[in-house]
């Protein structure tokens, strides 16, 4: 299985579902609510109806009819709803914005859960299901929707096969990783655990559920408007001859400027933008109601051993043992794998040990106590975000001159002029996180025990994808393990190298696999991103000459030069993430146009953020609390959860433990997030 293949998704139905969902916020009479609105996209993604558009509106009527009860004249008030009508001339989401209700929400403590109202002049910025905004324009291949695959300067070559270009740039060819010096696992996990926060884009699925087929023999028969495979090249090492990964396009948004989708194709984000802690809540009401604990509505549910609840749909992963369980989660991409699923874990028992904490001050209200556990625990994944994970990737100086850093009270940089939603080439840039997956999986093995024969501590990553069976070994102790193993292991180096259990073995099932380093390079292709050149000089500022000169490569070493030479013919056509990884590891861990993507997004995620939660009540919180929330680190939440207070840890555990800023010393001596502020 290809992991999203399963999600679901084509424009009509979640175009579907703003409209409903536009029509519930529309607070008329008789329409329909939020929650009947999201059971039904539910229905819709579980695959049993087709993706025609005529078929679909009888359908949404029929099914509020006979499955949630509505009257005929609610339905007619719905048939004939100017939303939902709009939206089958594809200009739902610009009609939609007009019917946002948000008085209620301009006064509440308590963030929505899709993202809507947090904009309070444009209600629908940073919500699940709008399309991505772009920091540069596509260059799509027709200017509107087919692949970029010519070169830069207009000469009409075609640009080399991305798993040629993985091939050539980024195989290590069995060399080990090269290693950071300072930095552990933990920037890995926690940049996957980020990314799943922010940005889900979904791919084209078969209509009524089925595979969708990508690799016709005959190229002719191929799908083009929804398909992107990528042909092995001849001669590879791995991968058998002829043989083709059936790789599906990213289903197209609705235009932003409703303009009947003549515009550039764009694409969509299924999650929430804003950093609100979506992958561990959910980014709808009907995705929460699930992840909820039932009988105690204020913890989120846990299965035996405090570990994450179970999936019911077993489809969802690769079971290995009976009696296991795929994890369910606010994010769907979950069991991608264990050491995803750890980080997973960890915050929904945050939550829960939150909870237990409010109830000694006084807190009562089921629903309060929900509701300020998972601000609180939104706001220490913002804290630890800014503070200890993106100082490695944009420096603390650059953070600081940009105001992403500062502790003054009260906070005043929310802007509502900036819009939060995710950037379609940050989506790409961001995966540079690929870069640092190591061929390993492992649970941290006690000093007083050896790893036993059944179950080695140590796998290969490929037996682990989709697969959550870590999780289960140990008596059910392997996310506890695997979040010690992150601590005590070193991150490889952001370069050009993917590792062959992601480059060549990515969901490695019955001899089918992907080659990550490939779909990254394709999916910029699919997405229409421009060349890594235009992101140097037009974004991030640099004076180079229009010229096909590899010397303007002024962030690469000649080595890495050589090697791009060999399979691009021009410096200016480089696809953007293998140009943003392939960078000089200068200030920071990563390069600096990667460094200036990252910025752009970064800003906007904390200052377009009305509940950015430095910022002063009732979307924030009071100054006490503030100060509080700031003393807050990844040790403080590991040593809460993980580990016993006699257990030695780094002071930052994105960090090895050194003499100096960093020293090992017990949990005990952690600073932990300290709740007396919220006495009642
Ligand atoms: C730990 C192992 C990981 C695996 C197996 C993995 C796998 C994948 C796969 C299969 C995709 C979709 C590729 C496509 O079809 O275009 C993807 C997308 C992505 N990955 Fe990873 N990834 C991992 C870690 C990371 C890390 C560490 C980061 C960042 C620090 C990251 C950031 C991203 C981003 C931003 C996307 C695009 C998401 C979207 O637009 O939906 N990933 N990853
Ligand atoms: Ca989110």
């Amino acid at each position: 299985t290809y992991y999203y293949d399963s999600v679901f998704a084509n424009d009509v139905i979640a175009s579907v579902r703003v409209a409903l969902i536009a029509i519930a916020q529309g607070n008329t009479n008789n329409t329909i609510t939020n929650a009947d609105a999201d059971n039904l996209l539910q229905l819709f993604n579980s695959g049993q109806y087709t993706d025609n558009n005529a078929v679909l509106v009888s359908k949404t009527l029929e099914i509020l009819q006979t499955n949630f009860n509505y009257t005929a004249t609610q339905l007619n008030t719905i048939a004939y709803h100017e939303t939902f009508y709009a939206i089958f001339r594809s200009r739902a989401l610009c009609v939609a914005r007009n019917f946002f209700n948000c008085t209620g929400q301009a006064t509440s403590v308590y963030r929505t859960l899709d993202g809507s109202c947090n904009n309070l002049d444009h209600p629908e910025w940073g919500m699940a299901f709008r399309p991505q905004r772009r920091l540069l324009n596509p260059e799509y291949n027709d200017l509107v929707s087919s692949p970029r695959i010519q070169n830069t300067n207009g000469t009409g070559n075609l640009l080399p096969n991305p798993r040629t270009i993985s091939n050539v740039v980024h195989a290590n060819n069995g060399s080990t990783t090269t290693l950071d010096d300072k930095i552990t696992l933990h920037v890995l996990q926690w940049g996957q655990f980020l990314d799943h926060d922010i940005i889900s884009t979904p791919v084209y699925t078969g209509s009524n559920g089925a595979t969708l087929e990508c690799c016709d023999t005959n190229q002719a028969n191929v799908n083009t408007e929804k398909c992107i495979p990528i042909y092995v090249p001849n001669g590879d090492k791995f991968f058998i001859n002829g043989t083709c990964m059936n790789v599906k396009r990213s289903s197209p948004a609705l235009d932003v400027s409703c303009n009947n989708l003549t515009g550039p194709r764009q694409q969509e984000n299924r999650i929430t933008s804003y950093i609100d802690g979506s992958n561990v809540y959910g980014s709808s009401a009907a995705e929460l109601i699930k992840l909820r604990n039932s009988t105690f509505p204020e913890y989120m549910a846990v299965s035996d051993g405090n570990n994450l609840p179970a999936d019911n749909d077993n489809s969802k992963c690769t079971l290995t043992v009976t009696g296991e369980n795929c994890s369910l989660a606010g994010d769907s991409r979950v069991n991608v794998v264990p050491s995803l699923g750890s980080y997973h874990t960890l915050f929904v028992q945050e939550h829960n040990r939150i909870v237990d904490i409010l109830k000694t001050k006084g807190w009562t209200n089921s629903e309060e106590l929900f509701q300020e556990a998972r601000k609180i625990n939104i706001a220490q994944i913002q804290r630890i975000t800014y503070n200890e994970f993106l100082v490695w990737l944009m420096t603390r100086d650059v953070m600081n001159s940009s105001g992403l850093l500062s502790n003054v009270n009260p906070f005043t940089g929310y802007d509502p002029t900036i819009n939060a939603d995710i950037a379609n080439d940050f989506g790409i840039a961001f995966r540079m996180g690929h870069s640092w997956i190591t061929n390993e999986m492992k649970l941290h093995t006690e000093s007083t025990e050896t790893s036993d024969n059944i179950d080695k501590d140590s796998k290969n990553i490929e037996d682990t994808y989709l697969n959550p069976h870590m999780l289960y070994m140990r008596g059910r102790t392997g996310a506890h393990r695997m979040l010690k193993w992150l601590t005590e292991t070193k991150c490889p180096k952001t370069d050009r190298f993917v590792e062959d259990g992601a480059r060549n073995k990515l969901f490695l099932s019955n001899g089918v696999s992907f080659d990550l380093a490939a779909l990254n390079i394709n999916r910029g292709r699919d997405h229409g991103v421009p060349s890594y050149w235009k992101y140097r000089t037009e974004l991030c500022g640099e004076s180079l000459a229009n010229s096909s000169s590899w010397a303007s490569l002024t962030w690469h070493d000649t080595q890495t030069i050589t090697q791009l030479k060999n399979v691009y013919q021009s410096p200016m056509d480089i696809d953007l993430w293998t140009g943003l990884v392939t960078e000089k590891n200068a200030p920071s861990i990563v390069g600096p146009t990667l460094s200036c993507i990252l910025l752009a997004q970064f800003k906007a995620l904390k200052n377009g953020d009305r509940y950015w939660f430095e910022r002063p009540e009732p979307e924030g919180f009071s100054i006490a609390k503030v100060n509080a929330l700031r003393q807050t680190s990844l040790s403080a939440v590991l040593c809460a959860n993980v580990y016993p207070d006699d257990f030695v840890i780094p002071k930052n555990a994105f960090l090895e433990a050194n003499s100096n800023q960093n020293q090992a010393v017990n949990c005990s001596q952690i600073q932990k997030l300290n709740l007396t502020p919220w006495k009642k």
